[in-house]
């Protein structure tokens, strides 16, 4: 469906997207995440065509969309601050793509109510739109990308604005309805929660490049780089020499699974897999912090040497703030980064 071919886009000497190659299926759903700055929002205007690329190619259903306009290239777009129209209602919002094409009042009238009852606001036709609340402007603006049946639907920061509560809910609702419609979907947040709620798949950008691209479950497991650990909130990284079965570092020697590879490395231990035992069987911590988490408390513990180390423990088990403890680590939630260029 897209296809991006060594993508380069440059301000100035710096190269905001450096030669990006990607590929989104038909029906798929792909978030891309990253940093502030990372060229996200600058990879969706490539493929709407409004940033030109300075080098590299995009295909969309095959087709090279060099020198295609915006209008022609038959992708939606919605924006962050979903500029919907103030002096238009409802309908006149959402109609307005159909209204672009030519589309007949009776069809475009039948087109708006099935929409409006897609995305949850039956009946809203009449409505002014600054009388929505934040989350039902988001469901016009949304209704309004999909009316003209983009093939391929361009959402940048879609749930950017609102509250925790409703983006939470607002994604499983964007799930399922993108199921339902087959719709073909690019995603840019800065949220992890988010993307991975949401995507078939992530792509982790990093200063114009990608970082790693995976199934959510994938790029979870295994974090391709100190880099992605690091923004995805595992902060358990520590330098390692891989020797084998083990990982000799300045916590002492880490087991890492069977295969990963020998030598200089990064090692992330999740924060599940850090144990808290009798004080002589581990290495031994102070615990300097607890943070409750709901089911979990975060506990920060300070190693005599090397970085801090945080825990997930369960709610009864947590030890207090001032305690000398050991930890121990669990083979399963060691990870091995296999690129090890420096953070940040
Ligand atoms: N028209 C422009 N002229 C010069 N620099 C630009 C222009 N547009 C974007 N940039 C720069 O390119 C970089 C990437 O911008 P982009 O908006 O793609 O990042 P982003 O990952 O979407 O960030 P955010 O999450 O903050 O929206 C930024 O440093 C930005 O300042």
């Amino acid at each position: 469906m897209l296809r991006l071919e060594g993508v380069t886009v440059r301000f100035g000497e710096r190269a905001v997207l450096d030669a990006v190659d990607l590929d989104v299926a038909d029906h798929e759903t792909v978030c891309v995440l990253g940093p502030s700055g990372s060229g996200k929002s600058t990879l969706l205007r490539v493929v709407a065509g409004l940033q030109p690329a300075d080098a590299g190619r995009v295909l969309l259903g095959g087709r090279d969309q060099s020198g295609v306009p915006p209008h022609r290239r038959g992708v939606g777009l919605m924006f962050q601050d979903h500029q919907l129209f103030p002096q238009r209602n409802v309908a006149g919002n959402v109609a307005f793509g159909l209204r672009v094409r030519g589309t007949g009042r009776a069809e475009s009238e039948r087109r708006v109510a099935e929409l409006l009852d897609l995305v949850g606001l039956p009946g809203a036709q009449k409505r002014a739109v600054g009388a929505l609340s934040g989350g039902e402007q988001q469901r016009v603006a949304l209704a309004r990308a999909l009316a003209p049946e983009p093939r391929l639907l361009m959402l940048d920061e879609p749930l950017g604005q609102l509250d925790r509560g409703l983006r939470e809910r607002l994604v499983v609702e964007l799930r399922g309805l993108f199921g339902r419609l087959g719709t073909t979907v690019l995603a840019v947040t800065h949220d992890q929660g988010e993307a991975f709620a949401l995507a078939d798949r992530v792509v982790v950008m990093r200063d114009g490049r990608i970082a790693q691209a995976g199934t959510p479950l994938e790029v979870w497991r295994r974090p391709a780089s100190e880099f992605v650990a690091r923004f995805l909130g595992f902060d358990n990284v520590v330098a390692a020499t891989v020797t084998g079965e083990r990982a000799e570092t300045v916590w002492g020697a880490l087991p890492v699974p069977e295969g990963s590879a020998r030598g200089e490395c990064a090692v992330l231990v999740r924060p599940g897999g850090v144990r808290v035992v009798p004080a002589a069987d581990g290495l031994p911590c102070v615990v300097v912090a607890r943070t409750f988490r709901g089911e979990r408390v975060g506990v920060r513990l300070r190693p005599e040497d090397g970085p801090e180390i945080e825990a997930a423990c369960a709610l009864g088990a947590a030890p207090e703030v001032g305690e000398r403890v050991a930890v121990v680590f669990r083979v399963e939630d060691v990870v091995v980064l296999p690129q090890s260029r420096p953070f940040p």
